[in-house]
């Protein structure tokens, strides 16, 4: 008892540790028990003793993780599930209901790992599952137990009990940094700048159709993947130009940078286009660490722009010339910033 309350505790503690956290969580799954056997004997107007008819108890449900696209993140799934008990056996031989499966909906890509951190499952495309936790079988009735010898048995048995078993639930991130930004802003220029990735780089909307990732090498043989990813427009979560598909991928990005073209008229507006587009995909996506580059500041009007673009956001805002290597180390030095606070934050 005293065992279980410590147990109880740690697991509280972690549960508030990760709510922060939409892309891990840690939970337990119970599978439900099986229903037990029932001991009857039938008793008929014309036949006193016809014999045994305790029916079988049903099987418990199963707890199963099924992987849903239109699921975003763990923030939905419950710390504790468990799933219903089977019914119990009935007189007349009627065998007890089985429980339903309780299959919660996690996003795809998601892996999961047992209590030992081991990866037990990858539920990598849509509608693949995983057995968390298996319902007990329900028991036998007294009918089963019938023989030549005992034509009159009074046993029966108990329902199994469920797996009761912990995981931790993590979406599988693509890359540590996502670069978000309307088409032309510099993405692809900017990996190319800061990796030995070589994504296509025009001037025209829509180079990059898919996402690159570029590694960023550190001198401390540190690594952190940055992903270029698809340009966004206006109601990009309507599934305009690339849109849902894009956002798809921002959200498996572990930081935000948002890539803002300082050449452009009013640049903050399209720095409000993007916030907005991502919260409609998601609420939780502005909750990730967040960061603004000023690109192509070597451009007229640049200096201005940027200017103006500090005070419309209280996110920290950097300038950059992706195409003449401007400002570059900075970038890096934030980025790294990032990186190490979501590190140790176990992100
Ligand atoms: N002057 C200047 N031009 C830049 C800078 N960065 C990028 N460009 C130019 O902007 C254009 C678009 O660059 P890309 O890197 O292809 O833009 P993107 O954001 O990847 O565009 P999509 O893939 O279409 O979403 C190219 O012609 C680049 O040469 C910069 O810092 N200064
Ligand atoms: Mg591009």
């Amino acid at each position: 008892m005293f065992l279980n309350r410590i147990r109880a505790a740690t697991f509280a503690e972690q549960e508030t540790k990760v709510y922060k956290n939409s892309n891990l969580k840690t939970l337990r799954a119970t599978g439900g028990c099986g229903g037990n056997g029932c001991i009857s004997f039938l008793s008929l107007w014309s036949n006193e003793f016809a014999g045994p008819d305790g029916g079988d108890g049903g099987n418990g449900g199963h707890v199963i993780f099924k992987a849903n696209s239109a699921t975003k993140d763990l923030i939905n799934v419950p710390p504790i599930i468990r799933a219903e008990d089977g019914e119990k056996g009935q007189n007349k031989d009627c065998n007890g209901k089985n429980a339903p499966h309780c299959i919660v909906d996690v996003p795809v890509g998601t892996v999961v790992k047992n209590a030992n951190g081991v990866v037990v499952g990858d539920l990598s495309s849509e509608g693949i599952m995983f057995v968390a936790a298996r319902g007990g079988a329900g028991g036998k009735g007294n009918h089963f137990f019938v023989t030549d010898t005992e034509q009159a048995p009074k046993i029966c048995e108990y329902g199994a009990e469920g797996e009761d078993l912990e995981y931790t639930l993590e979406i599988k991130s693509m890359a540590h940094v996502g670069l978000i930004g309307f088409p032309n802003a510099g993405k692809s220029t900017l990996l190319s700048a800061v990796s030995r990735a070589r994504p296509k780089i025009a001037p025209y909307p829509f180079t990059t159709l898919k996402p690159h990732i570029g590694m960023v090498q550190y001198d401390d043989y540190e690594q952190i993947a940055v992903a270029d990813l698809p340009g966004l427009i206006p109601e990009s979560h309507k599934n305009r130009g690339l849109g849902i598909q894009f956002l798809k991928h921002a959200e498996r990005c572990t930081a935000l940078l948002y890539i803002i073209d300082l050449s452009l008229d009013k640049p903050w507006q399209y720095l409000h286009t993007l916030q907005y587009e991502l919260s409609q995909f998601s609420k939780h996506l502005l909750e990730r660490p967040q960061l603004v580059i000023a690109n192509k500041i070597d451009l007229p009007e640049a200096e201005k722009n940027l200017e103006l673009l500090k005070q419309e956001t209280d996110l920290k805002v950097i300038p950059v010339s992706a195409k003449l290597g401007t400002n570059i180390t900075q970038l890096l030095q934030e980025i790294r910033v990032i990186y190490d606070q979501n590190k140790t934050d176990d992100l």
